[in-house]
């Protein structure tokens, strides 16, 4: 199957009660694990290049072809949406669409929020010229963002109203408690606010800082307007306990072969274990109806 827009995927979601994970790229062998991981489980996914990663991955072209690749030389017949993670100007947005990506993240969350909607409204003009989905965010997750370590800054709710209506975004993040990276204790997602931002915008809700969300609040997160999870952290600490693992364990090994395979075999395993617990599994089969890019 060619590539997919994310906005099919997650009306559809949405409608039915699940959430599409958002598993980010980190390497080649990591885009073939969790690819394998979407058609052994029947479900949809998206592929994630954090915008920070992409001249690290190779570029935008690069990245895109890539995939296409893959995913017609391993025969992936489950939906797929290439995604850029966390875009960090209009420019950088239109470069990703022009290469053949899906679907991207303008995060205007660090500008005041008349400059969020003026940026985010030109990347949507552009992205839905070229049949692309379009992710906004409001507030600040915790944690590391674009490489700076920041607090929480909870998204407004009227605030959250205003960019949906005047952007005609698809997908909103709106910080909620959130945090990339490890979480220092339980995390305290904002139900309350959750559920109104849900009840005002109407359009699938995005949850960042994923990993090491108990299960008990990611699914009243899904049942409260999440249509989509993303997971690096739990996949980059699987990937480095394998590889550490294999290395502490036979301290003569130096074939790469033998040293990567375990940590590509740990985000496959993980990714797995995400689309199960996000019920994404047998959910290809909903997607007949999907545009193609
Ligand atoms: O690390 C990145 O650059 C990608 C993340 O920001 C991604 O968007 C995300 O939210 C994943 O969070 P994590 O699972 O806490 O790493
Ligand atoms: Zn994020």
């Amino acid at each position: 199957m060619a590539l997919v827009p994310m906005n099919d995927m997650l009306i559809q979601a949405k409608a039915e009660g699940y959430a599409v994970g958002q598993y980010n790229i980190n390497s080649f062998q990591w885009t073939e694990a969790i690819l394998e991981a979407a058609q052994e489980e029947e479900g949809p996914v998206i592929l994630a290049s954090s915008d920070r990663l992409v001249d690290y991955l190779g570029g935008f072209t690069m990245i895109a072809t890539m995939v296409k690749s893959l995913v017609k030389v391993k025969g992936i017949t489950v939906p797929v949406a290439l995604h850029l993670d966390h875009g960090m100007s209009i420019e950088r947005c239109k470069q990703a669409i022009d290469a053949g990506y899906t679907s991207v993240m303008i995060d205007g969350s660090h500008y005041s929020i008349a400059e969020n909607i003026a940026m985010t409204k030109q990347v949507v003009g552009y992205a839905k010229a070229h049949g692309v989905s379009v992710e906004a965010e409001v507030g600040t997750i915790g944690g590391n963002e674009d490489g700076l370590i920041g607090g929480i800054t909870y998204a407004d709710p009227d605030e959250c109203f205003r960019l949906v209506q005047e952007t005609e975004v698809d997908a909103l993040a709106a910080a909620l408690g959130s945090v990339h990276g490890p979480y220092q204790g339980e995390p305290k997602l904002g139900f309350d606010e959750m559920k109104q931002i849900s009840e005002l915008t109407g359009i699938p809700l995005v949850l960042h800082g994923g990993s090491g969300i108990p299960t008990y609040q990611i699914q009243k997160a899904i049942e409260l307007g999440h249509a989509k999870i993303n997971v690096n952290t739990e996949c980059l600490q699987a990937w480095t306990k394998a590889v550490r693992d294999v290395l502490t364990s036979d301290s003569a090994l130096y074939d790469p072969r033998f040293i990567l395979t375990p940590g590509k075999q740990a985000v496959k395993e993980t990714v797995k274990e995400k689309m199960r617990e996000f019920h994404t599994s047998h959910k290809a089969h909903l997607a007949s109806s999907f545009n193609e890019k």
